[in-house]
């Protein structure tokens, strides 16, 4: 089956997932807190907020993918989740803090903010899912965040008019990371075709792994939230 839809390809399993729960799909890449990013309405104080709280996340993120280094299943799949711990830990942060300094938050009072619940339930949602399950299970719940990134970027790009949100725009929607969601995506097609065969939907395993990626898109959506604190 082929699955046609205006996003971006970011490959089979994803889309897949996607379908599997499109109205959660829709209010997470959709949020207000998007749209607000989008005409430039989303209030200062509030992406002041996600900001903090999204540099906590990402070390717990890192953690998750680390896991993924240990879950994986060969030396290319070693690779592939270890350049993204690297991105992360070596890149994404030091850009994370030079962000926040740019808005007036110190690296103190990053490495001071107090995780959120809403925070904490999702990373350790993820990591669970991989403590518990296999590769493929923490990469149903890792695919989320960097595909829904990679939806809002590419469509905010086409979309924004004025806003102070524009580098944030840039940043997720550039081509340097629609390579990395499409790279992941076909990390993840890979690993399932590899375990799973040609036909994954019809596995028990198949409600699972539909399940850890609706899960860690309601965190996503609970994410958004923290923003109005
Ligand atoms: C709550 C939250 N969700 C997703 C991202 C985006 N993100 C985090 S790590 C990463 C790349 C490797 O997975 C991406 C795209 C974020 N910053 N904050």
């Amino acid at each position: 089956m082929t699955i046609t839809n205006t996003a971006p390809d970011y490959g089979q399993s994803f889309a897949r997932w996607r379908a599997h729960c499109p109205d959660l799909w829709h209010d997470y890449t959709h949020h207000p807190f998007v749209e607000g990013l989008k005409d430039g309405t989303l209030p200062r104080a509030a992406f002041l907020t996600y900001l903090r709280q999204d540099y906590l996340f990402l070390i717990h993120f890192s953690r998750a993918w680390s896991l993924a280094v240990v879950k994986a299943g060969n030396l290319a799949e070693m690779q592939a989740a270890s350049a993204t711990v690297h991105a992360l830990l070596h890149f994404e942060m030091a850009l994370h803090v030079e962000i926040c300094e740019g808005e007036g938050i110190s690296r103190a009072e990053l490495e001071a903010a107090e995780e959120a619940p809403a925070n904490m339930a999702y990373t350790r949602y993820v990591l669970e899912a991989g403590y518990s399950g296999d590769f493929l299970d923490l990469l149903a719940a890792l695919a989320p965040c960097v595909m829904g990134y990679g939806e809002i970027g590419e469509r905010l790009l086409r979309e924004a008019g004025e806003t102070p949100y524009r580098d944030w725009i840039e940043t997720y929607g550039g081509e340097e990371f629609q390579t990395l969601c499409r790279d992941t995506g076909a990390l993840i097609d890979r690993a399932m075709a590899d375990r799973l065969g040609t036909d994954p939907q019809s596995l028990p395993r198949w409600p699972v792994l539909c399940r850890h990626f609706a899960n860690a898109t309601r965190l996503e959506i609970g994410f958004w939230g923290l923003g109005r604190a």
